[in-house]
Formats: structure tokens, C-alpha cells, sequence
């Protein structure tokens, strides 16, 4: 956020001259601004600023306005009081916030079995990326649902970061992480921290427009797809070149997987699959080059890379979000896919499409705890800021117990966050699905009814604020609207738990009797 270079210095009795409509000066956190010409066209109305005109109006301005009005509107100051310093300088790019249970321990560095040094510096170093390329961007596009520019993505594939959101493991090899990581470096720590991060734009939509389709719709590539596709589509996508989602949802199957009605059928001379259906809810799509698609090839089922060309048209959905993300139906209509698209084998489609499930979980698990850390740190600031009934409203027992129930659910489930991924980096592939698809589903689960907590409790502590789009409540505003989404993506909750029982029965033992 940038800061008013400031080079006139005043004194306070002669900001106090500047008191009338005519010439309107106020002091906000040792700065004095030129209210004049702006008090017409001042949202709150000119006879608020009339009213403090020639005063310090600090507690007046931070009871109202979020501190980024400060900088939008830094032409307005026009010099500094002698001899004072600021008090409530924003953070430096990059800084983590000193308000308790802001920040994870990783973050604070407070001791901790998982997080090393060098951990917390990529985190800072991640931040700095978010806050100076996406955080701009984010709120803009996510109020005007314009699709993202793709130099965005061509800024996250060069910096090395499209790469660290999809795990360790061969498909680095040759790449230069974000950071200058090598990849014998990176770990599933550093790649909790890439999804902590992004999730702190604040705008959930965008946060999907910038590579949700990206990190679920490669990880099939990857593990299952065809040598040149692994050599043209990897880099394509990881260099933010290109676009991909995964398209495998459908009017009539959700959760249901097998209920996917998009049909494949070969040609007779072999060559081709001629793709017939609808998607929706595909997130990205809308801009996306190459679709990873799930559909039916006789009694099995299979999984297409289909590159967007004739037959291929997305139309947007407005989903609670924002159109940003590019969510939107998919349809095929006579689309010509050659052979060598297939990824994996065919009719044995059902393991490519579970395959990237436990780690799609685990993102939204991790990405969700960060966004829920910083809804409690915009909690725990305005309950100390607001004054109500004359004093601040965290005086109130009822704001502190909703606040530490906020803390105490976060904190839980983050441990158990940290603890999976602790796991993940010890475990192969084939032992993460024996041994944590449960857990993982069950993790989930148990986050998306922390969000539902989180989010009820704030939209109380910040009352109408809570429900108005821009301003003070604007990040509150935005995850009610939007925290379900984790709810119901990726397998619902209902699902989730039922997935992790079962999976628990199944490692049940035989003679386990009471
Ligand atoms: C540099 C000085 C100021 C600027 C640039 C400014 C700008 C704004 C802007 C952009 C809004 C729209 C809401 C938002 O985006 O947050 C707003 C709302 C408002 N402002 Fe200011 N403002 C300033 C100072 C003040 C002061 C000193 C007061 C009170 C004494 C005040 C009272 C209000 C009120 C009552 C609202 C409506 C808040 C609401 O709807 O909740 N403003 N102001």
C-alpha cells in the first residue's frame, strides 16, 4: 500500500485555521489532508468532514473506513505535523501481522515441530508476490467479474509459483522454484504456504481465477497422461502460457460421479473419440485451453485432454462468487479428439478422476484455514476500533466469546491441517490414499463447519457492515457469501464424512470386539 510521500510540514493550530467548507483541512494519523474539493464527492456526505474540519479526525476515520481508503485517496494529503510520527503506519510489504492468531505458528516462528527458518522466508516472500502482483488486481476483478488477464498467469509461471501449487514430485524436475527453490528442496510445507497465501486476496473469486482449474485439472496430466503430454501440456501450463481446468461435473452428477452422462465414441477408423455433453460448474473454463474431461466410453468410464477448438463453447455461470473465476457450463457438440488425448487407459477412467481428490482436499483445507485466520484478524480489529454504547466493542463478554470461539475452532483444525501435511511429506502416493483419504475427508469436513462458525460469528460481531460489499466489512461481506463454496465443492460434507467412516470400517479389525 503506498504511503503519501509527505514533504510540507504544519502545525496543528494551523490545520485548526482550515475550518469552513471553503477551506476543509483534517488531521489523520499526523497527517493533514485537503478535504476541499473532495468533501462534495465524499460518500459519507460533506457534512460529516464539515464537523471535524481543522481537527484530528483519526478516531473518527478508522471507526468508518478501512485504512486502504487512505491510499486510494493519498492525493488528497498534502503534508505531516511537525515533529510527529505516525502511529498507525500500514505494514511493509511483505510484514506479518502482530494481532494475536493472525498469523500460524509457521509464520511467527513460535516453536514448532513442522516450520523451519526457511520456511517463514518463503512465506514472506510468497506474500510480497501476493501482495504487489494479485492483491491489486483482486478486488477489481472480482466487483467487475472480468475474466483475469493472462499476463497474471504468465507472472506466476515465470516466478516459478504455478509449479509449487501441485506438490512435490517428478514434474518439477528442470524447474526453477519460486524463490530459487531446487525441487529436491520443496516440500508439501512450502506448498501449504503457496495456497496460505493466495488464499489471503480477499476475494474469493479471484482466488479461484487465478489457478483453481489449474491445480485440479493438471494433477491428471501428470500422473496418468502421455509422454508428449506431460512434455507440451506440463510446461504449457506451468510456464501460465497456457490454461487448464478439469471439467468432470454435470447438470444431473455432482458428487455422484457416476452419474456423468458426457459421452465418448470412437470413430471407425480408431483415430478419434467424438465428444457429446454438457459440464457445469467448471471452474476456470471459461478461459481455459485444454479441458481434462471425465465421460463415458461405453460401460466405462475415461478421461479426456480436449483442447478448445471447434465444438468446444463455455457459456459463464454466476455463481455466489464472481464470474472472475470463469465458472461456467462446458459444452461438446461433435468434438473431434484424437486418441492420444486419452489420459490413462480406456473405461479405467474412475482412478484418474479420484486420483487428485485427497490433495484438492487438502488444498481447500489449508487455503480455508488462512482465509479463516484473517476473517478472526479482521474481528479482533474491529472489535477493538468500534465503539458502541461508548466504548469498544470488544468490552462486550458476548464479542470475546464469539471471537475465541473463532480462535479455538481455527486452531484446532489448523494443527490437524498441519499434522496431514507432516504425513503427506513422509507417505508415497499409494500410502497418502490408504492412509489418509479419510482423514483427509473427515479434515475437510470439519473446516467447512469451522467456516460455517467463523462466518456466522463475524457477520454478528460486524453487523450490517458484514452485509454491504464495499468498506469496512467488505472481507466479511464476501466469505458469507462464498464460504459454502468449500462446503460443497470437491465432495460435500455429508459425503466427506461419510467417506471418512467408511474408510475407517474398512480398516475395522475383524476380531475388534467390545
Ligand atoms: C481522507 C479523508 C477521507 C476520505 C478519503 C474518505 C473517503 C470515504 C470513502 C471512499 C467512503 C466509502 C466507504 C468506503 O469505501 O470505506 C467513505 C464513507 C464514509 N465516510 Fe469518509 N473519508 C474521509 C474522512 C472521513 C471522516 C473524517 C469522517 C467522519 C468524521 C468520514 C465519514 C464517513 C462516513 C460516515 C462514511 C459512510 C460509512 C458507512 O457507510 O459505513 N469520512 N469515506
Amino acid at each position: 500500500m503506498a504511503t503519501p510521500t509527505i514533504t510540507k510540514q504544519y502545525t496543528r493550530a494551523e490545520v485548526a485555521q482550515h475550518n469552513t467548507a471553503t477551506s476543509l483541512w483534517i488531521i489523520i494519523d499526523s497527517i493533514v489532508y485537503d478535504l476541499t474539493d473532495f468533501a462534495d464527492a465524499h460518500p459519507g456526505s460533506a457534512l460529516v468532514l464539515y464537523k471535524v474540519a481543522g481537527t484530528d479526525a483519526t478516531e473518527q476515520f478508522f471507526g468508518l473506513h478501512r485504512r486502504d481508503v487512505l491510499s486510494k485517496y493519498s492525493k488528497l494529503a498534502i503534508g505531516a505535523i511537525a515533529s510527529e510520527k505516525q502511529q498507525l503506519a500500514p505494514p511493509s510489504n511483505g510484514a506479518f501481522s502482530d494481532v494475536p492468531y493472525a498469523e500460524s505458528l509457521a509464520a511467527l516462528q513460535k516453536p514448532s515441530p513442522f516450520h523451519s527458518k526457511e520456511h517463514v522466508e518463503f512465506k514472506k516472500k510468497v506474500r510480497q508476490f501476493v501482495e504487489e502482483h494479485l492483491l491489486p488486481d483482486a478486488e477489481y476483478y472480482a466487483s467487475s467479474g472480468k475474466l483475469p488477464d493472462p499476463e497474471v498467469f504468465r507472472k506466476m509461471g515465470a516466478a516459478g509459483l504455478t509449479a509449487c501449487r501441485l506438490g512435490p514430485g517428478p514434474h518439477l524436475k528442470g524447474r526453477t522454484l519460486f524463490a530459487g527453490l531446487a525441487p529436491h528442496e520443496f516440500t508439501y510445507f512450502h506448498e501449504q504456504i503457496v495456497h496460505e497465501e493466495f488464499a489471503r486476496v480477499g476475494a474469493y473469486g479471484y482466488g479461484e481465477a487465478i489457478g483453481s482449474g489449474m491445480v485440479i485439472g493438471l494433477p491428471p496430466v501428470i500422473q496418468f497422461g502421455p509422454k508428449w503430454m506431460q512434455e507440451k501440456v506440463l510446461k504449457e501450463v506451468l510456464d501460465g502460457e497456457k490454461m487448464i481446468c478439469l471439467a468432470i461435473t454435470e447438470p444431473g452428477a455432482g458428487s455422484d460421479v457416476a452419474g456423468i452422462q458426457c459421452e465418448a465414441v470412437k470413430t471407425p477408423c480408431g483415430k478419434f473419440y467424438i465428444v457429446n455433453g454438457t459440464k457445469k460448474w467448471i471452474t476456470n473454463s471459461a478461459f481455459s485451453h485444454y479441458f481434462t474431461t471425465a465421460v463415458r466410453t461405453g460401460k466405462g468410464y475415461s478421461v479426456l485432454l480436449i483442447e478448445r477448438g471447434p465444438g468446444v463453447s463455455t457459456d459463464v455461470i454466476k455463481t455466489s462468487g464472481s464470474t472472475t473465476s470463469g465458472t461456467s457450463y462446458v459444452t461438446f457438440e461433435n468434438v473431434k479428439v484424437p486418441v492420444e488425448n486419452l489420459i490413462g487407459k480406456e473405461g479405467q477412467g474412475f482412478p484418474v478422476i479420484m486420483s487428485n481428490f485427497n490433495h484438492e482436499r487438502w488444498i481447500m483445507v489449508v487455503g480455508g484455514c488462512s482465509t479463516a485466520r484473517q476473517i478472526i484478524e479482521e474481528c479482533f480489529k474491529w472489535a477493538m476500533q468500534r465503539k458502541v454504547f461508548g466504548k469498544p466493542l470488544i468490552e462486550q463478554p458476548v464479542i470475546r466469546f464469539k471471537l475465541g470461539q473463532m480462535i479455538a475452532e481455527l486452531e484446532a483444525v489448523q494443527s490437524w491441517a498441519d499434522l496431514t501435511t507432516y504425513q503427506m511429506s513422509k507417505m508415497n502416493y499409494a500410502e497418502q490414499t490408504k492412509y489418509l483419504g479419510g482423514q483427509i475427508a473427515l479434515l475437510k469436513y470439519k473446516s467447512t463447519r469451522m467456516a460455517s462458525l467463523i462466518s456466522d460469528n463475524a457477520v454478528q460481531i460486524f453487523g450490517g457492515r458484514a452485509i454491504t460489499r464495499t468498506g469496512m466489512g467488505r472481507l466479511i461481506e464476501n466469505y458469507q457469501r462464498v464460504h459454502k463454496h468449500l462446503a460443497v465443492l470437491g465432495g460435500s460434507e455429508e459425503i466427506m464424512v461419510d467417506l471418512g467412516v467408511r474408510q475407517a470400517m474398512k480398516a475395522f479389525p475383524r476380531d475388534a470386539r467390545l
